[in-house]
């Protein structure tokens, strides 16, 4: 078993400084380690700090204590004391993050979104042009849309489009906040089969999913997450 990724101890607060300064745990000792090809799901109720937990896995927040662990290229390196440098170079290669919201850039074509990140490894136009036509397809986005820029585009193909970005790259790790939120059965049926096609292929993947059956057919294990809640704010 190849531990992929090793959250130990990790304490995260929030402090907001507008609002008179009021201060309130999230994240309290959390620790748990996820394994190449197992999907586990974060539980808890809302506001409990999942997609707290997830940003941080991704390092977009910084836990005031504690390591996150991820395995890139063979080593464990910890996102609390990597460079911003090696971030994106862990980013790059390693972490793929899914939400449900796609950062759309205007004028720039569904193909060529879908294409950047396995582009920016440095793999040839065609070969990307391919994996993406591929996943587009399975996602079911018509091609007539392909070549047009997804500002317009439906929550949901929106969704679609975001999908097919964050796994048109082959990522060891894969973070999935939320990717079925505004989909229909058969959609959600295929972002399903990709999931489990990643985790096959040795993946390891932490997802929040609200609903409740998705979540019993994908979750090898479960992390339970109790926020201390804004109750003991200082
Ligand atoms: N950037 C932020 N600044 C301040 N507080 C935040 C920030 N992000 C999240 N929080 C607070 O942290 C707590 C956990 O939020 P988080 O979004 O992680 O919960 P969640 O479990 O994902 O909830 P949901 O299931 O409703 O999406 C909430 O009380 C939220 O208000």
């Amino acid at each position: 078993m190849t531990v992929m990724i090793q959250v130990t101890d990790l304490n995260k607060r929030f402090t907001l400084h507008n609002q008179g300064g009021v201060s309130y745990p999230v994240l309290t000792d959390v620790s748990f380690d996820v394994n190449a090809g197992e999907c586990v799901v974060l539980d808890g109720r809302s506001g409990s700090g999942k997609s707290t937990l997830l940003r941080s896995l991704y390092a977009n927040y910084k836990p005031q204590s504690g390591q996150l662990h991820v395995r890139h290229q063979g080593v464990l390196v910890d996102l609390v004391t990597a460079t911003p440098r090696q971030i994106l170079t862990i980013r790059r290669q390693t972490l793929g993050y899914v939400s449900q919201f796609l950062r759309v850039i205007p004028r720039v074509s569904t193909l060529d979104v879908v294409m950047e990140p396995l582009r920016a490894q440095g793999v040839d136009r065609d070969t990307c042009r391919e994996k993406a036509s591929g996943l587009l397809r399975q996602l079911n986005i018509p091609e007539t849309l392909w070549h047009l820029a997804p500002s317009t585009f439906s929550g949901g193909e929106q969704q679609r489009v975001n999908i097919a970005r964050g796994f048109v790259v082959d990522y060891p790790i894969l973070l999935l906040d939320e990717p079925t939120a505004s989909l229909d059965a058969d959609n959600c049926a295929v972002v399903m089969s990709l999931i489990r096609q990643a985790r096959e292929r040795g993946a390891a993947i932490v997802g929040i999913f609200h609903d409740a059956g998705l979540r019993d057919q994908l979750a090898d294990r479960r992390i339970p997450l109790t926020s201390p809640a804004k109750e003991e704010a200082a």
